[in-house]
């Protein structure tokens, strides 16, 4: 289960941004490279010794500063009595002057796999956001021994081998048991490849200047309770939002009482589910606390008038009809509106949709609906989430949250915000129709679109971790937990009773 720090801001920074926040923070705080050098490493030898207390510790050096924070990382090891050896990947090893006058053994590349052998952990400080291209060949005989070697490897800032903004691994990388990462988590730690290569995530917090600017965040437990607007006393089912659900075309009734669900779990005050005749006994059946509306009379129009937000799309059909009947809806009212699934494809065919309708608006593609919104491939999209998260935000002028792993949410003019909440478990049919239920039922309680999508996904994918990891779980199992995960704020904090750890994050398994 992922744990925070209390914090309601960890950004999530490319390699780039990482380096602007380095020099930033030595130019205007007057603080040398070497103590965030020192600062960082410490943190890491912490991490070490508390996972990993026993036995020799390998220190893979690389010749940039990773390569730096390993020779203080080793210098400290071995300062608090453990057995330590380096094994030196670049021709040339960072200033020696990093370790204090401790003698360290210092192996060459050909030793690697020997020096690990020997070992019963390794750290890879070979290379961390300085590093370009696939590793060149000393460093990839290096990783080649580490990942040979069954040992736990820790990697330092990143695993080596991984682009640390994009997350790709053009050539041999480190797999990690864990990445113990600097000031922030980086982007490329969070995007697969890079996911599954860096194992557990720590991100521990080295002594940066406040950040400015709207780089991506991470979507916290703090941030997500804080926004969520608190149930009066004296609430009645008027206040608590009028969510109106238009889903599931003929046949196909299990997207409405999905999203139905997802809304009334949320905590709507009402949900208002249209659906063709032939789908009403089945969802009058599922989900008797919703109300039910032929979406083939003129009521179905008249169901806006009281709403707080609508939520369209679910199995809703792609046909002419379907697309006529959006039409109207998307034009019907000024409440907030969320459209998923048939209503993005329907979107995707007729763009002139958005110019017609006036109201806050939200879409929440996978990479599928989102490659037809763009005209590009799924490919792609996956390949840079974040610009294509940005794109359509930018061309639909509204809030998008594009699923994946992890899911995003951006918007024109404000950072992305990033979901770490969740697991694979979620990776069923019908889970994206409960959580446009949920957002539904956060824009009725009145937050802002790309709020309500970002608290939204944290709230689900919370619910996924509290309804339990194993294969088979239902959408409506994790509907069944929301009221727990809205309920109570999880403690901050993580098993590794250290201070400073902003994030700890599972391996992706
Ligand atoms: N600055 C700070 O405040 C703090 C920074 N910190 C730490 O510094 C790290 C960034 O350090 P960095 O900028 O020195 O880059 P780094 O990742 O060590 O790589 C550069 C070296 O790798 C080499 N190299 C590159 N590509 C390669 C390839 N494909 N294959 C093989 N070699 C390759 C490149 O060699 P060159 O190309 O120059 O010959 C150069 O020698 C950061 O991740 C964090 O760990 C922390 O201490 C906290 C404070
Ligand atoms: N491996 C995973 N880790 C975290 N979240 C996931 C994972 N797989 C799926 N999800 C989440 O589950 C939801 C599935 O949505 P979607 O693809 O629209 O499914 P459907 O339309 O079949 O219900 C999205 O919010 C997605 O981000
Ligand atoms: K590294």
């Amino acid at each position: 289960m992922s744990r925070f720090s209390g914090s309601t801001d960890v950004p999530v920074l490319t390699a780039d941004e990482m380096r602007a926040w380095d020099s930033s923070t030595i130019r205007r705080t007057g603080i040398p490279e070497r103590v965030l050098m020192e600062t960082a490493a410490r943190a890491a030898a912490s991490v070490v010794d508390r996972l990993y207390p026993h036995g020799r510790v390998a220190v893979a050096v690389g010749s940039g500063n990773n390569g730096g924070d390993a020779l203080v990382l080793a210098r400290t090891l071995a300062a608090w009595g453990r057995d330590v050896i380096a094994v030196q990947a670049g021709s040339r090893m960072p200033d020696e002057a990093l370790l204090h006058g401790w003698r360290i053994p210092v192996v060459p590349a050909e030793g690697a796999a020997e020096a690990f052998g020997g070992a019963a952990t390794i750290v890879d400080g070979l290379l961390g956001t300085g590093a370009t291209g696939a590793p060149r060949e000393a460093y990839a005989l290096v990783i080649r021994a580490m990942n040979d070697s069954a040992r736990p490897v820790v990697a330092l800032d990143g695993p080596s081998g991984v682009d640390l903004t994009t997350g790709a691994a053009p050539g041999e990388a480190v797999r990690a048991a864990v990445t113990v990462t600097f000031g922030a988590p980086k982007r490329g730690l969070l995007l697969f490849p890079g996911r599954g290569l860096a194992g557990r995530i720590v991100a521990v917090e080295v002594g940066f200047a406040p950040r400015e600017g709207d780089a991506a965040r991470l979507i916290t437990p703090a941030w997500a309770h804080q926004l969520l607007p608190a149930v009066p006393p004296d609430a009645h089912k008027g206040r608590m939002g009028r969510v109106v659900i238009v889903a599931g075309r003929a046949g196909m009734a299990g997207a409405c009482v999905l999203a139905g669900t997802g809304a009334l779990r949320a905590g709507a005050g009402m949900a208002v589910l249209v659906t063709p005749e032939a789908n009403r006994v089945i969802v009058q059946s599922a989900l008797p606390e919703a109300l039910y509306t032929d979406r083939d009379t003129a009521d179905a129009m008249e169901v806006q008038r009281g709403a707080a937000a609508v939520v369209a799309g679910p199995a809703m059909g792609t046909d002419d009809d379907s697309l006529a009947f959006l039409d109207a809806i998307a034009r019907g009212s000024d409440v907030p509106l969320l459209l998923d699934a048939d209503a993005l494809t329907l979107l995707a065919r007729d763009p002139g949709l958005r110019e017609r309708m006036d109201r806050p608006l939200l879409l929440t593609p996978h990479p599928g609906e989102a490659g037809r919104l763009l005209s590009s491939s799924i490919k792609e999209i996956t390949a840079d989430p974040f610009a294509a998260a940005a794109a359509l935000a930018e061309r639909f002028r509204c809030a998008v949250l594009l699923k994946g792993t992890p899911s995003l949410v951006a918007e024109t003019g404000r950072g992305t915000r990033v979901n770490v909440a969740g697991h694979a478990g979620l990776a069923t049919g019908g889970n994206g129709d409960v959580l446009g239920g949920v957002i539904g039922a956060l824009l009725a309680r009145g937050m802002e679109p790309a709020d309500a999508a970002a608290a939204g996904l944290y709230f689900s994918g919370r619910a996924a971790e509290l309804a339990g990891r194993g294969r088979g779980l239902l959408p409506t199992d994790v509907a069944d937990v929301l009221p727990d995960a809205l309920l109570k704020v999880p403690v901050p904090g993580s098993s590794l009773n250290l201070p400073g750890i902003l994030l700890d994050l599972p391996a992706a398994v």
